[in-house]
C-alpha cells in the first residue's frame, strides 16, 4: 500500500522534473541570447541578479523556505551566466577558506575560483585581468574590520560591485577521533580569537595555539600531524578529510563575516543598494562632524563609519563610510557633492546591491 503511494508521488516528481528541465533550458537559451546582445561586454550584472533573487523570495509560497528557493535560483543563474561567459573569481586561498565559500555563495558553483596567497595578490589578479572579480573579507561581527582589504581599496582602481554576508561556523578538526593527545591547535589568528572561551573551557591549558595564514592552511597542517588539531569551517574539513571533534565552537553564536566583491565595472541601481566611500577630514576641530552632516541633511542613512590610520601622515586618519542607496539616487548624489566641499579627499568605492541571500 505505502509502496503504491510512494510510486504515485515519484511518478509526479519525474513528470515535474522533466517540466523543470525543459523550462530551465528555455531560460538558459534566453541567457545565451542576452550574452550575444552584450556582444563581449560585461556579462555579470549584479543589480539584475539581486532583483531576480529578491523577486523569487517575494513570489515564494513554500513549502520551500525563501532562503532555499533563492539558493536554487542562485545556482540556476550561475549556470546561465556560464553559458554567456564563465567567470573566474580570485580569493584568499588556499582552497577551503571562508573566502572561497563566500565566492561560491555569491557566484554559484558554475564560476571557477582562483586561490591566491594574499588579499593583495587576489586584487592584483583582477587588476591584471587574470581573474574577473575578487571576493575579499571586509569585516567580522566579533573581530571588526579587515584592515588590509580597506587599505587596498583606497588605492585600487577596482569598484565594489557586490557584498556577501556569511555566517561563520568554526569546528575543532582532527585526523581521527577524540581530543586525547592533542598538543597544538592551528588556526587563523581571528578564528583563534573567536573561539578563545571555548578553547579555555574545553582543552587542557598546555595545548599550544598557533596562528597560521588561513584556516585552510591550519586544516592542511592538522591533516599531516597526528598530535595537531585545527579550527576551521566545513569546507576545510571536507577538503582535508578531517573529523569534526566539536562543532560550532565560536564564542559568539551570530558570528558573521561580510565580504566585498570587486571588479572593473560600475554597477547600476537594483532598488536596494549600498554605497561605500573613503574620505579624509582636514585636521581641524569639528572636521569629523562636518563629514556626517551632509549625509543627515540629505536624508541619507549611514550603515558604517570606520576609521583607519592614513598611510601618509602620523595621527592622520581616513574614514570608511557606508550609506544606504545608490550614487544615482538624488539624495545620495547631493550628499556626495556636499561631502566633496568639506572633506579633504573623497573616493566612491562603489554602489552595489545589498546582499539578498
Ligand atoms: O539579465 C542578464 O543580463 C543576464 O545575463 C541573465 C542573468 C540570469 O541568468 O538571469 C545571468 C547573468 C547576469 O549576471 C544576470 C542575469
Amino acid at each position: 500500500m505505502s509502496d503504491e503511494l510512494l510510486k504515485g508521488h515519484r511518478e509526479a516528481i519525474d513528470r515535474i522534473d522533466a517540466e523543470i528541465l525543459k523550462l530551465l533550458n528555455q531560460r538558459a537559451e534566453h541567457a545565451r541570447t542576452i550574452g550575444e546582445i552584450k556582444g563581449g561586454g560585461v556579462v555579470y550584472r549584479p543589480e539584475r541578479e539581486a532583483q531576480v533573487l529578491a523577486r523569487i523570495k517575494s513570489l515564494n509560497t513554500g513549502p520551500l523556505s525563501d532562503e532555499a528557493a533563492a539558493k536554487l535560483f542562485r545556482e540556476v543563474m550561475s549556470a546561465c551566466l556560464a553559458l554567456e561567459r564563465p567567470l573566474t573569481i580570485a580569493y584568499l586561498g588556499p582552497e577551503g577558506t571562508f573566502s572561497q565559500a563566500a565566492a561560491i555563495k555569491h557566484f554559484g558553483h558554475a564560476a571557477s575560483t582562483q586561490a591566491c596567497g594574499s588579499i593583495d595578490e587576489a586584487f592584483r589578479a583582477v587588476e591584471s585581468g587574470s581573474a574577473d572579480y575578487v571576493v575579499a573579507p571586509v569585516e567580522n561581527s566579533t573581530e571588526g574590520a579587515v584592515g588590509r582589504t580597506l587599505d587596498l581599496m583606497v588605492s585600487s582602481p577596482l569598484n565594489i560591485c557586490g557584498e556577501v554576508v556569511l555566517r561563520i561556523h568554526h569546528h575543532l578538526l582532527r585526523k581521527g577521533d577524540g581530543v586525547a593527545g592533542i598538543l597544538r591547535v592551528y588556526s587563523h589568528a581571528q578564528s583563534l580569537a573567536q573561539c578563545h572561551e571555548w578553547l579555555n573551557k574545553n582543552l587542557p591549558a598546555g595545548v599550544e595555539r598557533i596562528s597560521v595564514a588561513s584556516n585552510a592552511e591550519a586544516a592542511r597542517l592538522a591533516s599531516k600531524e597526528p598530535n595537531s588539531a585545527a579550527i576551521a569551517g566545513d569546507a576545510a574539513a571536507e577538503r582535508f578529510g578531517l573529523t569534526r571533534l566539536a562543532q560550532n565552537i565560536e564564542d559568539e553564536p551570530n558570528n558573521t563575516t561580510r565580504f566585498l566583491v570587486l571588479g572593473g565595472q560600475q554597477t547600476g541601481p537594483s532598488g536596494k543598494d549600498r554605497t561605500s566611500l573613503v574620505v579624509s577630514a582636514p585636521n581641524r576641530p569639528g572636521a569629523l562632524a562636518s563629514l556626517v552632516e551632509p549625509l543627515s541633511s540629505n536624508g541619507v542613512s549611514m550603515s558604517k563609519f570606520e576609521s583607519r590610520p592614513s598611510r601618509t601622515g602620523l595621527w592622520e586618519y581616513v574614514f570608511f563610510i557606508d550609506v544606504e542607496g545608490h550614487v544615482s539616487e538624488p539624495g545620495v548624489a547631493r550628499a556626495l557633492d556636499a561631502l566633496g566641499n568639506v572633506a579633504a579627499f573623497v573616493k566612491v568605492l562603489g554602489s552595489y546591491p545589498q546582499a539578498v541571500i
